[in-house]
């Protein structure tokens, strides 16, 4: 395995948080959710939304998302951290995941208000995840549905997959 930073991107509700801590684990490597990092060092995802806006909590995504992918490890991105063009530059160092999910298996996934952007349920996870599907393709290495098998699975068959990345 080289030692490039491993970042998970896709939609919302994917995976990318669970199964990357997983994946990091399995490696020996660090692992960071930027979205916890966020909250951590800004408050809950939510309030940034209402009390800055989108572009306001964009601007703080891409702040931490860089700065976390330059300390390296297994780095699990916000959904939408890619509609950022220097995020996108920066990925182009990392080897990149996209975890992808059916709608039929995200649905019973999506139970919690903490998504923002998720005004109408599972129709605007429909939207954005189609808006967002050529982004995430371009940018993808490696890609992996999570709609059928558990977590543990998923995180073992990466890790093994990663482990043989050329140097
Ligand atoms: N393979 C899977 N099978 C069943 N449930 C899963 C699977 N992967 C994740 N989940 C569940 O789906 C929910 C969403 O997963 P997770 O938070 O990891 O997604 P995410 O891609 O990080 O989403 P977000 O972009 O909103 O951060 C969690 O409750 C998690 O336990
Ligand atoms: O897909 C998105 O735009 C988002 C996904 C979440 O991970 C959070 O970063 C936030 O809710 C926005
Ligand atoms: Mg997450």
């Amino acid at each position: 395995m080289n030692d490039r930073t491993i970042a998970l991107i896709g939609p919302m509700g994917a995976g990318k948080t669970s199964v990357g801590r997983r994946v990091a684990k399995r490696l020996g490597r660090r692992f960071v959710d930027t979205d916890a990092a966020i909250a951590v060092e800004h408050g809950p995802i939510p309030e940034l939304f209402a009390s800055l806006g989108e572009p306001g909590f964009r601007g703080i995504e891409r702040e931490v998302v860089q700065r976390e992918l330059r300390a390296g490890g297994v780095v699990s991105l916000g959904g939408g951290a890619v509609l950022d063009a220097s995020t996108r530059a920066a990925l182009a160092d990392c080897t990149v995941v996209l975890l992808t999910v059916s709608d039929a298996a995200v649905a019973q996934r999506l139970a919690s208000d903490r998504r923002p952007l998720l005004t109408d349920g599972i129709d605007s996870w429909r939207r954005i995840a189609a808006e967002r599907e050529p982004v995430y393709r371009a940018l993808a290495d490696v890609v992996v549905d999570t709609s059928r098998l558990p977590m543990t699975r998923i995180a073992e068959e990466l890790a093994v997959q990663l482990q043989e990345e050329p140097a």
